[in-house]
């Protein structure tokens, strides 16, 4: 019988280690959840791969714990772009543990971005034969965020394919609501995913078992959906692999029709930029002027996050918005050293969904008096 990559007969014992893919959509809480799991010493021999939708990288300087086991994926989104970062971030793992540059590693954690699709991600592991002869997808864990998921299903493709390949679900965010809202909640969740155990996470809090082992990723345990989606994913790498039959140089079986080369799985109308001010902001003011931001243009933005410079703070402020939702803010406890957030300006990133970066930059320009920049 020929074994898949990344499936193992059943009577070998398999010592790869097992990678577990985090993922929900934006604002879901997958960077909260991950600052407990990490803080807690059973999970100490963890690898992190922090992948974010943006071109300012956030997420990391939010993770409490920062070594040399936290990798940021960020050029790009992982299920677009960097799954050749994944695997070079993968073998570099397996390489330092090798020359003990870093203690061994007992699991991978890849945190993906809130618009990842899994499903490249799960091809990516099991087909490289370096990274599946030494890793095996262990599961994908998706954080819901019972205040949103209803509307963002509804409006979005990315959640659902996060939800219907989920080994686990962990409903996050369940102290902001009611039981007969989360029970509706679970009963849309259970037509995507009949079989994946739930977690309640209330106030961010969850305990190990919400991370231990799924066991290998099988397609078999869920809808078929899932196999296909693998299935495509399977032909579109082939057809990646193939020689260009479209641009300059490209060759064309005479008659044949141009392969589609997709460079982007999300919608066109979803976007990202930053916003940077220079100088110090005042909190009220700024406070103020997101809730009229927030009020007028709340269902067009999608995920907020940045670091403030607050006047009359030495410490780096963070924002956190999702849709509407403003949550209450926290402070880092120094400013980074290094990256961009180094020069110490205030930088927000927004991802939103069709509201250009300068009718955002203009409102804000007025409501602060100063004109925000380009990062
Ligand atoms: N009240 C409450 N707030 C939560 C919970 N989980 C997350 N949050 C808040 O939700 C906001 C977004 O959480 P993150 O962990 O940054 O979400 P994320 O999924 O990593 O976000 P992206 O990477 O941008 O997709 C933060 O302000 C969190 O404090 C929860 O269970 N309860």
């Amino acid at each position: 019988m020929t074994e898949l990559p990344g499936f193992m007969n059943e009577n070998v014992e398999d010592r790869r280690v097992p990678v577990r893919v985090l993922t929900g959509f934006l604002g879901a809480g997958k960077t909260t959840l991950l600052n407990r799991l990490l803080s807690n010493p059973a999970f100490s021999r963890t690898a992190v791969l922090i992948n974010e939708f943006g071109e300012v990288a956030v997420d990391h300087h939010l993770v409490d714990k920062i070594d040399d086991s936290i990798v940021v994926l960020d050029s790009g989104c992982i299920c677009c772009s960097v799954q050749g970062d994944l695997l070079r971030a993968l073998k570099d793992v397996f390489q330092r543990g090798v020359r003990r540059e870093i203690d061994p590693v007992e699991r991978v954690l890849i945190e993906t971005t809130g618009l990842a699709d899994p499903a490249p991600i799960i091809h990516t592991l099991m087909q490289d034969m370096f990274v599946s002869a030494r890793f095996h997808c262990d599961g994908v864990i998706t954080a819901v965020d019972v205040t949103h998921a209803p509307g963002q299903l509804d409006a979005h493709r990315e959640p659902v394919r996060q939800i219907a390949m989920a080994d686990r679900l962990l409903l996050t965010k369940c102290d902001l609501t009611d039981p007969p809202t989360r029970a509706s909640v679970v009963e849309r969740l259970r037509v995507l995913n009949p079989g994946a155990p739930l977690v309640e996470v209330f106030g961010g809090e969850v305990g190990a078992e919400a991370f231990e082992a799924c066991g290998i990723y099988d397609p078999g345990t869920k809808l078929p959906d899932v196999a296909l989606w693998l299935g495509e994913e399977a032909a579109r790498a082939k057809a990646e692999r193939a020689p260009a039959t479209s641009g300059p140089g490209a060759w064309r079986r005479p008659g044949a029709a141009p392969v589609a080369r997709q460079p982007t799985r999300h919608d066109s109308d979803v976007q990202s930029f930053v916003l940077a001010f220079d100088q110090p902001l005042d909190w009220l003011e700024f406070s103020e002027g997101l809730s009229l931001l927030l009020a007028a243009y709340g269902h067009r933005v999608l995920r907020i996050k940045g670091l403030l410079n607050v006047s009359g703070d030495p410490l780096p402020r963070i924002v956190q918005c999702v849709q509407h939702a403003v949550y209450p803010p926290t402070t880092l406890p120094a400013w980074p050293e290094s990256g961009p957030y180094a020069d110490r300006r205030s930088r927000l990133v927004f991802i939103v969904r069709e509201l250009p970066r300068e009718e955002v930059a203009a409102i804000l320009g007025s409501l602060f008096g100063q004109v925000p920049v380009s990062s």
